[in-house]
């Protein structure tokens, strides 16, 4: 017996039943009647979807437990059309799985069709003869497989008249462009690019071995959708017989892009009984310090963190209470003899080791497009007997979600910012001599960070730290301890988002140079969240200054920044969720001879997920992977491993030596660096961007040697020694930095303008506000 809804339909179709798959009728189904159809009829389905109406949607859902799937409804087929159609005695479902469902993978399977033809319920397009024509057709030929059979064995040619002829292609033409059919044929695996042959060698078929009676009572109904309805059963019993290898290479493609229920992935988490600990609270609430008491008195334990700079001040301040602990994070691995605790960037978690105590940070983090993914395996997968989730409240219900579908207990503690932050209403008046000792300000871009520090420095006494992403985290931490010192003179920290996550350290107050992110495609208000976070690492508890404050260097931002502090928290609904390398290479098994790069689009179009998660997004991965598309000789793994290399792909130089190093690997030659380092600390911004870019090539070779064999990669040692003198130089040059910044039009032109002095770029967010007004107006 054929298993799964293919088999099914096929019965359905045999048997004469209409199987109406619609979200509509599934959401009102599936409370009512489908344990009792799980029971009877159904075998388990082996596939992923189907739909019609236009509306994906998928199957099996989440009810594998039941071992059903939900299916609309089962009709007899009657010959009337019922055109008050199936879902009107159903609620329109708002938010159904459909509304959630990767549009993408299904729609290019069903291509370019008719959307007037989508309609599940079929408008009656013929008359009462037609109707009456259609009511003959099916009385007569109730039994499509027997009509299948019948044309199979049939070696008679029927004389078709040239008119009969053109007539039947145009109710061919029109089942080909049949989005019910389409829909209908993805049950038996029959995907879109396939189902116009797949209909045109059904139509050969079809007119080489007919009967003349059929075909004429087949002319009698026309290219309506009651023709469509007609062959459609006969089609299928087609398709199963004579396309069964296209059948199954599309079955597998989909099977293998399954992501659904990432719970079932990790079996021996799901085998342990565990308890999650949520610590939920706004920032500097005592979250992490909570969640680290419990690993600090485990027999052994895991800190996963978000930032390499954050597991660092975790290893450091758990050895210095005497409890010896690792530090593992893509770059680095710092064994500490005896030690059975380790603090690890949250992507380096393991799911084999088991735990007593796992501490992840930031688990709201689950949540961004890009890294989600790291998150939402370490709570899935993490072997622990407890796991302390630490994070804002935007993640709570889908945890609750997520823990109901593991079966792990959850525990919900819930926090209160030790002191209110308070908001300085006087902002900074757009002047940065009003900055004080104690003062953060926030810069979203590189450039302007540099420029509030000159403007600091040279209009006031104070001295600037700064702290952004480019910065090595051994630079940043060198910064963050000379800017928390007292002992020296600096005394204010100019710092863009890379402060924002759980980091420490000794801010009065956060000021808001602006509040506008460039998103690697425009300029964008900072997210509310984002603001949130930044703004609370102002007094900290146990700082110099415990009573945090914050404002903006602009009157006119202020507004947008109380709005955000007061926003509550978003309700995510989804995670993101991201292929192993073994699943993409079942997957890449389906698909042979495909680019690596196509081959993620692939996936991405075909992967299968649940309501409840989202494929986080790729495109550097992709654009890395096309750049090595022309390096030859290495296996997938390789390529897999190459392409999540840390690289900042707007940097040339950094990506060149990517492919320089793919290239050497691909040989079997050890890879050597082939780089310098500088005697002196950079004397300009370039020669800054300069150490900054080497320090990020020095940082990949690393992180690579973690992944590759020794022999490939043997020259570890030098690069460390060199990525610390780097990240050296780079201090040095940073508390030395008096330079002025090059305009980006002078540095094409090579061509210095007259200093116009300080200018800060225009409000986007009173931009916006004004246009809105207008709007309103
Ligand atoms: N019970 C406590 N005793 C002493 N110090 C504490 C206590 N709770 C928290 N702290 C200190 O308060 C500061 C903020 O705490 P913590 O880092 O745990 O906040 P958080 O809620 O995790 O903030 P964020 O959301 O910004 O990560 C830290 O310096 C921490 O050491
Ligand atoms: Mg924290």
């Amino acid at each position: 017996m054929a298993r799964g809804v293919a088999g099914v339909l096929r019965r359905a179709y045999s048997s004469r039943v209409r199987v109406l798959l619609s979200t509509r009728n599934l959401h009102s189904f599936r409370e009512t009647e489908s344990r009792s159809l799980c029971n009877s009829d159904f075998d388990v389905p082996t596939n992923r979807f189907c739909s019609c109406n236009r509306v994906r949607i998928q199957l099996p859902w989440n009810d594998y437990r039941f071992g059903c799937f939900e299916i609309g409804k089962v009709r007899t087929f009657s010959s009337t059309v019922d055109n008050n159609g199936e879902n009107d005695d159903v609620e329109e479902s708002a938010g159904s799985e459909s509304d959630d469902y990767d549009e993408e993978g299904v729609i290019n399977e069903l291509g370019d069709v008719d959307e007037s033809l989508l309609n599940d319920s079929v408008v009656a397009k013929t008359d009462e003869i037609g109707s009456e024509a259609a009511r003959a057709l099916n009385a007569r030929y109730n039994d499509p497989v027997e009509l299948y059979r019948e044309l199979r064995e049939s070696e008679v040619r029927s004389k078709i008249q040239r008119s009969e002829w053109d007539s039947l292609h145009e109710i061919f033409g029109y089942f080909a462009q049949s989005g019910w059919a389409a829909n209908q044929a993805l049950a038996i695996y029959i995907g879109k690019s396939f189902f116009p042959t797949a209909v045109s060698k059904f139509r050969d078929f079809f007119l080489e071995k007919c009967r003349i009676e059929v075909v004429q009572d087949l002319l009698r109904v026309g290219p309506t959708d009651e023709a469509v309805k007609f062959l459609f059963p006969v089609f299928v019993e087609f398709c199963i017989e004579e396309f069964p290898d296209e059948i199954k290479r599309f079955q597998s493609i989909v099977d293998t892009a399954d992501l659904t229920k990432p719970a079932t992935w990790f079996p021996f988490a799901r085998a342990m009984k565990r308890k999650i600990v949520y610590h939920c609270g706004p920032t500097n609430s005592g979250k992490t310090y909570n969640a680290l008491q419990r690993f600090m008195e485990a027999k052994n334990g895991l800190y996963c963190s978000p930032l390499r700079l954050l597991a660092m001040e975790v290893f450091d301040k758990v050895n210095a209470l005497g409890i010896y602990c690792s530090l593992l994070t893509g770059q680095e691995k710092k064994h500490v003899p005896f030690a059975n605790h380790v603090s690890c960037t949250v992507e380096m978690v393991s799911t084999d080791e088991l735990y007593e105590v796992a501490v992840i940070d930031e688990i709201q983090m689950m949540a961004d497009p890009s890294r989600g993914h790291a998150w939402t395996k370490a709570l899935l997968g993490l072997k622990a007997d407890e796991i302390h989730l630490c994070g804002d409240p935007s993640v709570l219900d889908i945890v609750r979600k997520m823990c109901a579908d593991t079966g792990d207990e959850l525990v919900e503690e819930h926090y209160e910012r030790f002191k209110p932050l308070v908001v300085e209403a006087k902002t900074l008046l757009g002047d940065l001599k009003n900055v004080k000792s104690g003062d953060c300000v926030v810069a979203f871009s590189r450039r302007e960070i540099f420029e509030v520090k000159m403007a600091i420095e040279k209009h006031t006494n104070h001295r600037c730290c700064v702290i952004y992403g480019a910065l090595p985290p051994e630079t940043r931490r060198q910064q963050a301890n000379l800017f928390n010192d007292q002992e020296n003179e600096y005394d204010v920290l100019v710092a863009s988002d890379a402060v924002g996550m759980g980091l420490n350290l000794n801010i009065r107050r956060v000021v808001f140079y602006s509040l506008n992110k460039y998103n690697g495609d425009k300029i964008v208000p900072v997210a509310a969240s984002q603001v949130k976070q930044i703004a609370g690492r102002a007094g900290r508890r146990g700082s110099r200054y415990p009573d945090g404050l914050t404002t903006t260097l602009h009157l006119e931002d202020l507004n947008y920044l109380i709005e955000c502090l007061q926003q509550p928290f978003d309700e995510v609904t989804k995670v993101g969720l991201f292929p192993f390398f073994e699943q993409i290479e079942l997957f890449a098994a389906q698909v042979p001879d495909m680019a690596f790069s196509k081959l993620l689009d692939h996936f991405g179009k075909h992967c299968r997920l649940d309501g409840s998660y989202f494929l986080c997004r790729h495109d550097h991965v992709k654009k890395v992977a096309n750049m090595l598309e022309k390096v030859q000789g290495l296996s997938l793994e390789d390529r897999f491993n190459f392409c999540f290399a840390p690289v900042n792909i707007r940097n040339p130089k950094a990506m060149y030596q990517l492919y320089r190093f793919a290239s050497t690997y691909s040989q079997d030659t050890p890879v050597n660096i082939a780089m310098g380092v500088p005697k002196s600390s950079a004397k300009n911004d370039t020669e800054l961007l300069d150490l900054e870019s080497r320090h990020q090539i020095l940082s990949m070779y690393l992180w690579l040697s973690n992944q590759f064999e020794e022999k490939n990669f043997p020259f570890v040692e030098r690069v460390e020694a060199m990525a610390t003198n780097v990240a050296e130089l780079l201090g040095e040059s940073l508390s030395k930095a008096s330079w002025k910044m090059e305009s980006k039009e002078e540095k094409v032109k090579g061509q210095k303008k007259e200093d116009r002095g300080y200018e800060r770029p225009a409000s986007l967010i009173k931009l916006v506000n004004k246009r809105k007004e207008e709007n309103l107006v």
